[in-house]
């Protein structure tokens, strides 16, 4: 079997690579030419562990290969993976350009059957479009060609994607013809035969599931980050509420972490498009959007600690910032709180001081360096700060040589972000101190 990805982004390049790793013949398609030129070179332009590794060895071995001319390729396959972005349009709703410019290339040019599968996150609905939008190309060919549209929602995380895509804890796979789901079955057999659940489903459902996947996540982190708002007011400690939630089996412990809000390419775009899919119907969904209200209220709290600690007096305050990406283990700043935060104590006349391990480069592109000193390691960052704030939990960010910190900063106020560090070990050290719902005295 044979199959292209269209679309070398996070997804795309995952998958291709995974399935080539399988075994598989697979040829990954890209319009932008410096990303198929580098990923030729075996440079990835993204940062995933492992990935590059991967890509590398599989391009070696023959069983990878990149190229920009999608036409070329389309009879050469059994499969098309549909992985390019659906980022969010100006009303919130997913912007399918790119899907349907990919669908319409494939029905001017296939000459065979071929099954084209949307791996990208899609609204209900666009698998048919898909479909509807090949027709129409065939039918301006004259030609009647048979194909399949099925939908493959992807479920990985960024940072840990290809353990993610090796061992997931389910593959959803939507269908609406007995030849899809043979083809299917065949590319996922070695999953169900390491007991991986592959549920094959109606094509609707599986697109629905992508996005109520990705909402229900989303409602559980907004929904503690309301409850440790509520135990920072009561005087209860949301570290130990998780504890004492999470043992539940019903509830479990994944996903329960309070913090500075989520970001990242999917959750914030991913809820506004099923908001908006729901208004189309009719139908209200007040839960998401109290979710996206009280992510936006989290995403400012830090600034607002901060203020407050110093009565609103900031301009000239020299701040630290530990962390860019929108969390551990990628380079990724799409939606970070990260930014938020930087953009409100620059308005407000701080000098910002950041540093990553990984995402400088990002920083520099969505923040430029006007405003902001790119600190040469974690502790040039607090070089005479008036406060440090930890944004991204990093590994290297767990155990800081306070001493060094201390020494160097203008004033030891810390804020974190991610309820991290040990309140009384730090606050037995000197330093003022606060977080996100935990309980200690002031
Ligand atoms: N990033 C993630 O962790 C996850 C993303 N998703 C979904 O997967 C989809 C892709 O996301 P990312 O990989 O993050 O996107 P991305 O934005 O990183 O990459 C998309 C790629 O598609 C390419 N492209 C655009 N139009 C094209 C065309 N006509 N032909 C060939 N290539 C074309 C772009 O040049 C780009 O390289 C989105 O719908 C996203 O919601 C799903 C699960 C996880
Ligand atoms: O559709 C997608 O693109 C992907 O979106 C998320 O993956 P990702 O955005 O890579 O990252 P997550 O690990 O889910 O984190 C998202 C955000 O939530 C925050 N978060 C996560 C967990 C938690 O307990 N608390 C919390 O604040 C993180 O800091 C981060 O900002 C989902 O977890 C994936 O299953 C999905 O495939």
């Amino acid at each position: 079997m044979k199959i292209a990805i269209v679309g070398t982004g996070y997804v795309g390049l995952v998958t291709g690579t995974c399935f080539a790793e399988m075994g598989l013949n697979v040829i990954c398609v890209d319009v932008d030419k410096s990303k198929v030129e580098k990923l030729e070179n075996g440079v990835i332009p993204i940062y995933e562990p492992g990935l590059e590794e991967l890509v590398r060895k599989n391009h070696n071995d023959g069983r990878l290969s990149f190229t920009t001319d999608l036409e070329s390729c389309i009879d050469d396959v059994d499969i098309i993976f549909i992985a390019v972005g659906t980022p969010p349009d100006e009303d919130g709703s997913a912007d399918l350009k790119y899907v349907l410019e990919v669908a319409r290339t494939i029905g001017r040019s296939m000459k065979k059957y071929v099954l084209v599968v949307t791996k990208s996150t899609v609204p209900v609905g666009t698998a048919a479009l898909v479909r509807s939008t090949i027709q129409k190309e065939l039918d301006d060919r004259g030609l009647n060609i048979d194909f399949d549209v099925a939908s493959n929602p992807e479920f990985l995380k960024e940072g840990n994607a290809v353990i993610d895509f090796m061992r997931p804890d389910r593959v959803v796979v939507g269908v609406e013809s007995e030849k899809a789901r043979k083809l299917l079955s065949k590319l996922y057999k070695p999953f169900m035969l390491n007991n991986f659940r592959v549920i094959f489903m109606d094509v609707p459902s599986a697109e629905m599931t992508k996005y109520a996947a990705n909402a229900m996540l989303a409602t559980r982190i907004s929904f503690m980050n309301s409850i440790a708002n509520l135990c920072e007011a009561v005087g209860a400690d949301v570290n130990m509420v998780r504890a004492g939630i999470g043992s539940d089996m019903r509830i479990g412990k994944k996903f329960l972490y309070a913090g500075c809000g989520y970001g990242g390419s999917c959750f914030p775009k991913d809820v506004k498009a099923l908001i908006k899919t729901a208004s189309e119907y009719g139908v209200d969904m007040e839960i998401l959007r109290s979710v996206e209200k009280v992510n936006a209220y989290q995403k400012g709290l830090l600034f607002r600690k901060f203020s407050l600690y110093y009565n609103g007096d900031l301009k000239g305050k020299t701040v630290a910032i530990w962390g860019l990406s929108f969390k551990p283990e990628t380079d990724d700043m799409r939606d970070a709180p990260s930014v938020v935060l930087i953009r409100s104590l620059i308005e407000a006349g701080c000098k910002v001081r950041a540093y990553d391990p990984i995402a400088m480069d990002e920083g520099r592109r969505i923040l430029g360096d006007e405003c902001v000193y790119y600190a040469k390691d974690m502790y040039d960052a607090v070089l005479d700060a008036d406060g440090l704030f930890l944004v991204t939990e990093w590994k290297q960010f767990r155990l800081p040589a306070w001493n060094v910190v201390k020494k160097v900063m203008n004033h030891p106020y810390i804020v974190d972000g991610r309820n991290i560090y040990d309140v009384e070990e730090l606050r037995s050290l000197g330093f003022d101190y606060e977080c996100i719902g935990r309980r200690f005295d002031k």
